[in-house]
C-alpha cells in the first residue's frame, strides 16, 4: 500500500488549525510573535509637514531668484516649533525634524545660504518644496500598517511603535511538551560510560526550532520503553496544558517500539502512521481533542528533519501565522543524481554562491539518518521529490536552507 505524501500529511498536521487565543504583548517584547488582529497607524508620521534638514524654512516664491534676501524672524526645532506665521521677505531657521512653520513650504540648507545678523541670504537655488516632508507620507491615520498573520520581525516592532502601540494583540504561544523515548538515552554528562546508552541529542535541536518558532517548551525529559511510563508521560503533558506534545523515539515497528500503542492507549487518534519521506518514514501524527501529537523517529536526523517540516508548521499554524509551511529557494544541483524511489527526500547538502546571483546545493557524500555530524556540516535540505528522475549536475533544484 502506497503511503501518505509528505503534503498530504503536512495539510493533516497544520492545515485545519485554529489560531490560538489572542494575548497583548509590550510592543519591547513582541518580535517574533504573530499579530492576532490588523494593526492601524494611530497617528500619521510625520504628523505635519517637517523640515529634512538644518537650514531655513521659507517661501518658495521669496527664493526664486538667487540671491534672496529674507529676514529671520524666529527658529523651529525638533519638538519646539515657531508659534507664528511666516509672511513675504519672511524666514525661520530651522533643524531636522522640525514642524515647518505656517505660511512656509520649502527648506534652502545651510550650506546653501550666508547669514548676518537678522538677515539670511540664498547662494544657490532650491527647487520648490524641497527638504520638506510632508505630513502623513509615512502612514496617515487610520492606515492599515500590519497585517494579522503576520510574524513581527525587529523592523514591525518599530513602526507598531511609531504607530504608537504599546502593547500588541498576538496569538498565545503554543505549550509544546517534549519527550524522549529510549532505554538507552542519558543526558549529556549524566551517562555511565557504557557502550549501550546514547547520549540524547534530539530533544535540544527539537526545542530551539520550536522556541524559535514561537513555542513555549517544556522539556518532560526522557522516559523508558516501558508502555505505562510512556503512557504516564502523554498524561502528563496533557494536564500540563501542552498544546502540542512531541514525542522522539520508538516510532518504527520493533518490539520496544511503543509509542503507537501508547498514544492509541491515551485516546489518541492517529490521522498518519508512515510516511512516503526520508529520513521520517514512521512519522505519527494525531490529536485528542485540542492536543495535538507529533510522534517523531528517534534516529537524530529524522526527528530534526520532521521537527522542521511539521512541527515548525504546526507552531507557526496555532499561532494563526500566514506564512508558507516553509520556505524553498532555487538552486542548481553540484552534482549528478540519480533517480529517487518513492519517498520524498530531503538530503543534507552544503549551499555555495555559483559568483553569478545563484546557489549550488551539493548533497553531502553520506546520508544516513543517524549522523549528527552530518547534519551539523550542512546549509540545507535539498528536495528531491518522490519518484524524481536522475538529474545532471547543474539541473535546478529547491532547497530549504537552514534557518540558524
Ligand atoms: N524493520 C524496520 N525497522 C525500521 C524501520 C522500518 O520501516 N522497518 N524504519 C526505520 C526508520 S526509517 C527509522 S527513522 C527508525 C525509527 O525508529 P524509532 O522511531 O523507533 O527510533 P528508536 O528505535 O527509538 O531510535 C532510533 C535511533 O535513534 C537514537 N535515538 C532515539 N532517541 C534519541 C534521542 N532523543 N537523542 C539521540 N538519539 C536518539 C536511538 O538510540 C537509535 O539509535 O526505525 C528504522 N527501523
Ligand atoms: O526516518 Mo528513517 O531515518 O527514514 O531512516
Amino acid at each position: 500500500m502506497a503511503l501518505m505524501s509528505v503534503a498530504e500529511a503536512l495539510a493533516r498536521v497544520a492545515g485545519p488549525v485554529q489560531p490560538l487565543a489572542e494575548e497583548w504583548v509590550p510592543v519591547a517584547e513582541a518580535a517574533g510573535r504573530v499579530l492576532a488582529r490588523d494593526l492601524i497607524a494611530n497617528r500619521s508620521q510625520p504628523p505635519a509637514d517637517m523640515s529634512a534638514m538644518d537650514g531655513y524654512a521659507v517661501r518658495a516664491a521669496d527664493i526664486a531668484a538667487t540671491p534672496a534676501q529674507l529676514a529671520v524672524i524666529g527658529e523651529s526645532a525638533a519638538g519646539r516649533p515657531f508659534a507664528g506665521a511666516v509672511g513675504p521677505g519672511e524666514c525661520v531657521r530651522i533643524f531636522t525634524g522640525a514642524v515647518l512653520p505656517e505660511g512656509t513650504d520649502t527648506v534652502v540648507i545651510q550650506e546653501n545660504t550666508t547669514r548676518d545678523g537678522g538677515l539670511m541670504a540664498t547662494t544657490a537655488p532650491t527647487a520648490a518644496l524641497r527638504n520638506v516632508r510632508k505630513a502623513g507620507c509615512d502612514f496617515a491615520t487610520g492606515a492599515p500598517g500590519l497585517m494579522a498573520g503576520h510574524r513581527i520581525t525587529a523592523r514591525d516592532m518599530m513602526l507598531a511603535a511609531a504607530m504608537d502601540h504599546a502593547e500588541i494583540p498576538v496569538a498565545r504561544r503554543p505549550r509544546v511538551a517534549l519527550v524522549q523515548t529510549g532505554d538507552e538515552l542519558v543526558m549529556p554528562g549524566r551517562g555511565s560510560g557504557a557502550d549501550s546508552e546514547i547520549v540524547v541529542s534530539n530533544a535540544f535541536g527539537l526545542a530551539a526550532i520550536a522556541r524559535a518558532a514561537g513555542a513555549q517548551v517544556m522539556d518532560l525529559g526522557v522516559v523508558r520503553d516501558d508502555l505505562s511510563a510512556i503512557r504516564a508521560a502523554i498524561r502528563e503533558a496533557m494536564e500540563a496544558g501542552a498544546d502540542v506534545l512531541v514525542s522522539s523515539g520508538g516510532a518504527s515497528v520493533g518490539d520496544h517500539d511503543l509509542m503507537a500503542p501508547a498514544l492509541k492507549a491515551e485516546q489518541v487518534e492517529l490521522e498518519v502512521h508512515k510516511i512516503a519521506l526520508r529520513p521520517g518514514k514512521p512519522l505519527m501524527f494525531g490529536r485528542r481533542g485540542a492536543v495535538r501529537v507529533l510522534g517523531l523517529p528517534g534516529n537524530p536526523v529524522s526527528s530534526h528533519v520532521c521537527g522542521l517540516l511539521f512541527l515548525v508548521p504546526l507552531i507557526r499554524a496555532l499561532q494563526g501565522d500566514t506564512a508558507p509551511a516553509y520556505r524553498t529557494l532555487p538552486a542548481r544541483l553540484g552534482c549528478d543524481m540519480p533517480a529517487n524511489d518513492w519517498r520524498m527526500d530531503f538530503m543534507r547538502a552544503t549551499l555555495e554562491d555559483d559568483g553569478a546571483g545563484g546557489l549550488v546545493a551539493t548533497p553531502l557524500p553520506v546520508q544516513d539518518s543517524s549522523l549528527l555530524s552530518v547534519l551539523a556540516a550542512a546549509d540545507a535540505l535539498l528536495i528531491r521529490e518522490a519518484d524524481a528522475p536522475a538529474a545532471a549536475a547543474g539541473a535546478p533544484c529547491r532547497v530549504i536552507p537552514f534557518a540558524d
